[in-house]
């Protein structure tokens, strides 16, 4: 971990990611969108699952950048949008300080606002999560890993000794 924030990690496999998407969509069906907003780029995998669970064929963006890694800076709105998000869906993958949150709120003040995970910081910025995570802990997404070779625990000892 490289920053003071945060202590923990929670790892998310993409199969993880499929079922905790499919969950938040059993809440979200029913409801009327007239199409999505995804925050890029985190928003953009999310948004297409539930695109695929809710029939959605209308879905935009509003493109965002705020961190680099583990440091957030101040936000960067590269492309906003030109309604208030009165019957749309907003997506982000999550909401952690609620710095990026509150930005994109300002811009769709009527849009219904679903991440997948919520830390308590940024959670009251939302109208819709489905998991809460602790505050100092780093969600690690399956589209920043790769799978790669690990070597067995004895050797793993042998080479720490020499
Ligand atoms: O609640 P906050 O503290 O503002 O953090 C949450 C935001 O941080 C991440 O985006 P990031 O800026 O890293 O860009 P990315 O989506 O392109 O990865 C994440 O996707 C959220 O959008
Ligand atoms: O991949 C990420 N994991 C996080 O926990 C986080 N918090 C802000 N931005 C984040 N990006
Ligand atoms: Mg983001």
């Amino acid at each position: 971990m490289s920053t003071e924030r945060y202590h923990n990690q929670f790892t998310i496999s993409w199969d993880r990611l499929h079922r905790d998407v499919r969950m938040l969509c059993h809440q979200l069906i029913g409801r009327d969108f007239k199409g999505i907003v995804a925050v890029t780029r985190g928003g953009l995998i999310p948004a297409a699952l539930i695109a695929r669970e809710l029939d959605i064929r209308l879905i935009d963006t509003v493109c965002i950048k705020s961190y680099e890694h583990m440091e957030q800076s101040s936000i960067n709105v590269l492309k906003g949008i030109d309604h208030d998000g009165d019957g749309w869906l907003l997506v982000d993958d999550l909401v952690d300080t609620g710095k990026t949150a509150g930005a994109v709120r300002e811009m769709l003040p009527r849009a219904h606002f679903v991440t997948i995970y919520a830390k308590p910081e940024g959670r009251p910025m939302v109208d819709q999560y489905l998991t809460e995570v602790a505050q100092d802990t780093w969600i690690q997404f399956p589209w920043d890993m790769g799978i790669s070779f690990v070597e067995p625990l004895v050797d793993q000892l042998r080479t720490r000794k020499e």
